[in-house]
């Protein structure tokens, strides 16, 4: 069994409106009470000249700066955009028109793969949404691995070009996503060899990732909804591709939320918990959501890259020193799951050193 899996068998969701999405086709004509979320007037970018330029990085993986700009971005940011990355453009098309897909069959045959409240795969809200009192207006299907046995329940004549589609995206994406951890690494000044984790050829300690396909339906009320409510990633580092519509937004300390604007083909990389947690606090988490809107239905994919089973993420010597002692203990990629399971936000706390 992987982490994931052995986490939510932990922690079962425990009510059904937790995991059941609305079913949007029939309720697009207002917005129910239990989505109406506060105003959030804080969607708008804050006044001030000043801050107003200021937005998430773009940058160029090509080019001989990256190392040092990625380095920055994750220092400041804890977040930032990739182009000129190599994943081929027919592939984000495909990906898209497959995503569009699945979110376009009617509710009833969605709901033949709805996630049980122990499982993590499948159709289902987000799981953050029993730490919320309002639900999201929002639809997720959750894929490890093949997404074979659903597929063919979803689709059962007609499930092949789903399943080739997904596992050559998981293939690039991981491609990607270990060239950024080299180059982050790269830029900490790390020896790659010496992270154990990240080199082993064994197949029972590779990487375990998560693929999740995101859906915000069109929203009569968008001020009031919320599509992907504010959180950061478990994961080491995670690639959000959100095709052309807007509505992801990042947090900035003493700015706000700022809109992370599509650029055709680019990914958002976020740093995770645990990437935060290995290296001792110097690349920061990325706070971040996603709103919805009144004309474009909007799609995402976030792909989660987290350690191999079993693996203890802890900083490595070359990040200790006496001014910058442990500030977190050991954990499994199961063992964090679990702790934001149960303290959502306050996770790191939970685990972080009282020095
Ligand atoms: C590997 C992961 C990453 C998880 C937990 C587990 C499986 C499902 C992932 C998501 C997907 C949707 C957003 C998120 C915030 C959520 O609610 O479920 C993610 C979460 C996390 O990053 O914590
Ligand atoms: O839809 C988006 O742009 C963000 C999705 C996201 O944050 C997630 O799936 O973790
Ligand atoms: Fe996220």
């Amino acid at each position: 069994m992987n982490s994931v899996s052995e986490s939510f068998k932990t922690k079962p969701i425990t009510h059904l409106k937790h995991i059941v999405p609305l079913d949007f086709k029939a309720a697009c004509n207002n917005l129910p009470d239990s989505h109406t979320w506060n105003h959030h007037d804080d969607a708008q970018p804050p006044a001030d000249p000043l801050t107003q330029q200021e937005t998430v990085p773009v940058i160029d993986i090509a080019i001989p700066q990256a190392m040092t700009l990625i380095r920055e971005a994750c220092e400041k940011w804890g977040a930032f955009q990739v182009t000129n990355h190599g994943i081929p453009i027919e592939l984000l098309d495909q990906i898209e028109l497959q995503t569009k897909r699945l979110f376009a069959l009617p509710s009833e045959q969605k709901l033949k793969v709805l996630r049980s409240p122990e499982d993590f795969t499948g159709y289902g809200l987000p799981r953050i949404s029993n730490f919320f009192s309002k639900l999201m207006w929002s639809e997720g299907f959750t894929i490890m691995g093949s997404p074979i046995d659903h597929a063919r329940q979803l689709w059962p004549n007609d499930h092949i070009d789903f399943c080739n589609a997904m596992g050559e995206y998981q293939n690039e994406l991981r491609g990607l996503t270990e060239r950024l951890l080299r180059l982050m690494f790269g830029s900490l000044g790390l020896q790659q060899q010496n992270i154990g984790w990240f080199n082993s050829e064994i197949e029972s300690k590779s990487p375990q990732a998560v693929l999740q396909l995101n859906s915000y339906p069109v929203c009569p009320e968008p001020n009031q909804a919320m599509g992907m409510a504010p959180h950061t990633d478990t994961s080491l580092l995670t690639l959000v591709y959100q095709g052309s519509v807007s509505g992801l937004q990042v947090f900035k300390e003493n700015v706000g939320w700022l809109p992370v604007e599509p650029i055709p083909g680019a990914f958002m990389v976020t740093v995770g918990d645990l990437m935060h947690i290995f290296c001792n606090g110097r690349f920061k988490p990325a706070l971040h959501r996603a709103l919805v809107n009144k004309t474009s239905h909007r799609i995402s994919t976030a792909y989660f890259y987290g350690p191999p089973k079993d693996v203890e993420i802890s900083p490595p010597s070359e990040l200790i020193d006496r001014d910058h002692p442990v500030l977190y203990r050991p954990v499994t990629f199961k063992e964090y799951l679990d702790a934001k399971g149960t303290h959502f936000d306050k996770a790191l706390e939970f685990i972080r050193h009282m020095n």
